[in-house]
């Protein structure tokens, strides 16, 4: 009831009342729980029976506490009081007393209060974090305990149990142990009543004898190496969840039941088994699939579509499915006439020149769950082959897929050419560069049936469910159509007030640097250096998890994410299944970590970077600056201004690499998908470019400390280093700053990337293996990132010029940041 957002004592009156209008719930009792006063004191009012009010403190001295006290006490409820004074909160032993100590006091000697109906919360805090203070934590509070049972009679304590182990978010085998072994010990000191999880909580009995006994050193401070024992222990046990621990009774259930739950929670220990029984008891096999696992499926859809499944979960759900149908499939081929009806027929493929496939494998998937029949052309499809084949299969959609800007326009040919095909199907639109923007600006006038923008996995289902239903097919292209046209309308209008400067009023209002010396460092390392196979282990700190979780559907920043009440559990089991592949993929080395980077002098001449290279001479770096025009005070930036100009005459540099962690990925990946695991599948992608990113991250660190060392005392922790939050930049050629993808072949170029490390770039540039990134390291300390924006005709007649190349081919990669195109 405290939401920012929401009048907490209205909602809580109003809860309140709903509850006790409803008499199953009414005869439980209530906790009143809020940090303002006046929000519980509303509750008060209208709750009925006895309830507890958590909770008041000595916080703001005791003249509040006793009016709040009083008033309590009038209303008949029972108070938690926590152990908090006006100094703070209480974090060890003595203060823990005094507090309980002197509380209690005031409220039985001064206000009166019953002592059966005080509850103290002793504050329950991390124990095994790593810092020396808070090695007591947890023994403190049950000491703590022990002392208030036997000194002040009647009373109870409490605490909130789960913040005990709060270090091992992510590993709640550890958790759930070190949950029980707490309540375990502080039960027997005299705590009688906790906020705990009951979903969250290990039988103490059940407990392993080895992870017990490393828990126990922990909670009850037993040695002074329990953290780093247990931290240690925790690795291996991690991974390992409740379900494929213990509860096997649901193997007793009908087989409908048994096959259901299978899919539901995607285990695929017996659904060989099942999947025979239900061949035994029908009449021809195809019945199974069209009956007992379909049944399974549409509960599984059921759930994922009201928001009660996640995304991870409906693709172990596949999992389960895929394996079922491998093994009726020769049944089924045996059984001549059969044929296995789908919903429609749907061709997914990532266009030309394009590798990246996480999403569209995510969203074939969650297809695939809900009965379409999927026609993976893979990636880098040629537009003909998809043209070729969805006449020939005969499809009822084209899914497109795609993440660099090239790929847009290729989106756009293949929507004109089925236009000129005279196609009718639906074509979906989706990948991390697409959006509704460009689908209805670029993609939808060029064709005249349905053009659809779909960036999630959930929603994909609800579309193509529209789309192919007869009856209300034509309403809603009729529907799409108009939105889309709508929507291209106000777009253009937009950008129709916006004001352009020509190039050359943009760069008299370049970004002015005061050029010293003093902020240039010449690289300890000149030259370029290469690394070949560096260890993965080294890379796992570096890694960025939140947008992991993102490529999942779940949306949160991590490792808040984990606890979030609606994805926490999924997200949770998700990393928990993240952490295990890593540990595998590290272990047994499947993936190579390979990088070549290199650190020059340079110095800018107008918007372009002239580096000097040893083999090559000096080779160019073609920036492209902002024209839009700006407010007093704001520049127009291009990356070029970040080096110092020729005629400053001082010496700068530039830095330019690239990184992959993905050879090696693709392979284990197609393996796992033959095998029917797209699970697995999506996952070692996923982890891949995790993977690329911390070690574009670690490297990055290497030459700020290191290499090029104008920032060797950085001491920067993981989330700091999310944030970027050092001085200097990467900026990736691709990424609004520099939008161009041809500057990859420059970088390409200069340091030999494909020769020394084999990362290739695709005919559109995209890099291959899918999990790589380049850049350039710019270092002066105000170097920061911006977005182009929109450009003009006359910055692209200058940049084709510049580049030594036709208007028309900077026209082609220069499309996106066109200001009319
Ligand atoms: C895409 S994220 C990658 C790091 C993130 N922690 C991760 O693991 O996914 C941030 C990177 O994108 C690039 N980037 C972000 N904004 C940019 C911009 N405006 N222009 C150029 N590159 C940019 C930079 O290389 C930056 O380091």
């Amino acid at each position: 009831m405290d939401d920012g957002l929401i009048d907490g004592r209205e909602a809580m009156v109003r809860f309140l009342n709903l509850v006790m209008a409803e008499p199953d719930i009414a005869r439980v009792p209530i906790m009143i729980d809020s940090s303002k006063w006046e929000i519980i004191e509303a509750g008060l009012q209208v709750v009925q029976g006895k309830c507890v009010v958590n909770s008041i403190s000595l916080k703001e001295g005791e003249e509040e506490f006793i009016r709040q006290a009083k008033l309590i006490r009038r209303y008949g409820a029972a108070v938690i009081i926590m152990a908090f004074d006006e100094v703070g909160q209480a974090d060890n032993y003595d203060r823990r007393i005094e507090i309980a100590q002197r509380s209690y006091r005031i409220l039985v000697e001064e206000v009166g209060f019953p002592p059966e109906d005080i509850i103290l919360d002793l504050n329950i805090f991390p124990v095994a974090t790593g810092m020396e203070e808070h090695r007591r934590n947890a023994t403190d509070f049950i000491e703590a305990t022990r002392w208030v049972r036997q000194n002040l009679p009647h009373c109870s304590v409490s605490g909130g149990v789960s913040n005990v182990s709060f270090s091992f978010r992510g590993n709640n085998v550890v958790r759930e142990a070190m949950h029980s072994v707490f309540l375990y010990h502080a039960i027997q000191a005299g705590m009688n009543i906790g906020i705990v999880n009951p979903a969250m909580l290990e039988v103490y009995d059940d407990i392993p004898k080895d992870l017990l006994e490393h828990v126990e050193d922990v909670i009850l401070d037993r040695r002074a190496d329990a953290t780093e024992r247990l931290l240690n222990f925790a690795e291996t046990v991690k991974g390992q969840t409740k379900e494929n621990k213990a509860d096997e009774s649901w193997r007793e259930d009908s087989l409908q039941e048994r096959i259901t739950r299978a899919l539901v929670k995607g285990i695929d220990a017996y659904i060989k088994e099942d999947v025979e029984e239900a061949r035994q008891a029908v009449d021809r096999p195809i019945q199974v699939i069209e009956g007992h696992l379909m049944t399974g499926m549409n509960v599984v859809g059921d759930l994922f579509g009201s928001g009660k499944m996640f995304l991870p979960q409906v693709v172990k759900s596949a999992r389960v499915m895929k394996k079922a149908v491998a093994y009726l499939l020769p049944y089924i081929e045996e059984d001549k006439d059969a044929s296995m009806s789908s919903q429609g027929k749907i061709l997914m493929a990532t266009v030309k020149g394009d590798v990246h496939d996480i999403g569209k494998n995510i969203v074939s998937v969650v297809l695939a769950c809900n009965n379409y029949e999927i026609i993976d052309l893979g990636v880098m499809v040629p537009p003909e082959r998809i043209i070729s084949e969805a006449r020939e299969k005969e499809v009822d959609i084209i899914g497109l897929s795609g993440l660099i800007t090239p790929s847009l326009d290729e989106m756009v040919f293949l929507a004109k050419e089925m236009q000129r095909q005279d196609f009718q199907v639906p074509l979906l639109i989706g990948g991390a560069t697409t959006s509704k923007a460009h689908t209805a600006v670029k993609i939808d006038p060029q064709y005249q049936h349905a053009v659809v923008h779909v960036n999630d996995a959930s929603r994909a289902v609800t579309v193509v469910g529209d789309l192919l239903q007869r009856d209300k097919s034509d309403n809603y292209t009729r529907e799409l159509k108009e939105d889309y046209a709508q929507f291209r309308d106000r777009f253009l209008e937009r950008q129709q007030t916006k004001e352009y400067i020509s190039i050359e009023t943009a760069r008299k209002n370049k970004f002015a640097i005061e050029w010293r010396g003093e902020d240039l460092v010449k690289p300890l390392e000149l030259g370029i250096q290469q690394i070949d196979d560096l260890p993965m282990e080294k890379l796992e700190e570096f890694i960025d998890w939140t947008p992991f979780f993102r490529s999942w559907d779940l949306h949160g920043r991590f490792p808040d994410i984990l606890e979030d009440e609606l994805v926490g559990a999924q997200a949770t089991e998700l990393f928990n299944d993240a952490q295990q592949t890593l540990k595998e993929l590290i272990q047994e080395k499947s993936l190579q970590a390979k990088a070549v980077f290199g650190l020059f002098p340079a110095n800018a001449e107008v918007d372009d970077i002239m580096v000097e290279t040893q083999d090559l001479g000096t080779q160019t770096f073609n920036t492209l600056r902002q024209q839009t025009r700006k407010a007093s005070g704001r520049s127009n930036l291009a990356l070029a201004d970040f080096v110092a100009p020729i005629e400053s005459g001082l010496q700068d540099h530039i830095g330019c690499f690239c990184v992959t962690a993905g050879f090696g990925a693709d392979q284990l990946a197609d393996s796992y998908q033959k095998d029917h695991d797209d699970y697995q599948s999506i996952m070692i992608k996923a982890l891949a470019d995790r993977l690329a990113e911390a070690f574009a991250e670690y490297l990055h660190k290497q030459v700020r400390t290191r290499h090029w060392g104008y920032s060797q005392d950085e001491e920067l922790n993981n989330e700091e280093l999310i944030a970027e939050s050092y001085r200097g930049i990467r900026p990736a050629p691709g990424y609004p700053a520099c939008p161009d993808h041809l500057e990859k072949e420059t970088i390409w170029k200069i340091l030999q990337v494909e020769e020394r490390i084999g990362v290739q770039l695709t005919e559109n540039l995209a890099m291959w293996p899918a999990a790589s990134v380049s850049g350039y390291y710019l270092a002066h300390p105000q170097a920061r990132y911006f977005g182009l924006g929109k450009i003009k005709e006359d910055q692209l007649a200058d940049y084709a010029k510049r580049k030594g190349i036709t208007i028309a081919e900077a026209r082609k990669w220069l499309r996106p940041n066109l200001s009319e195109a």
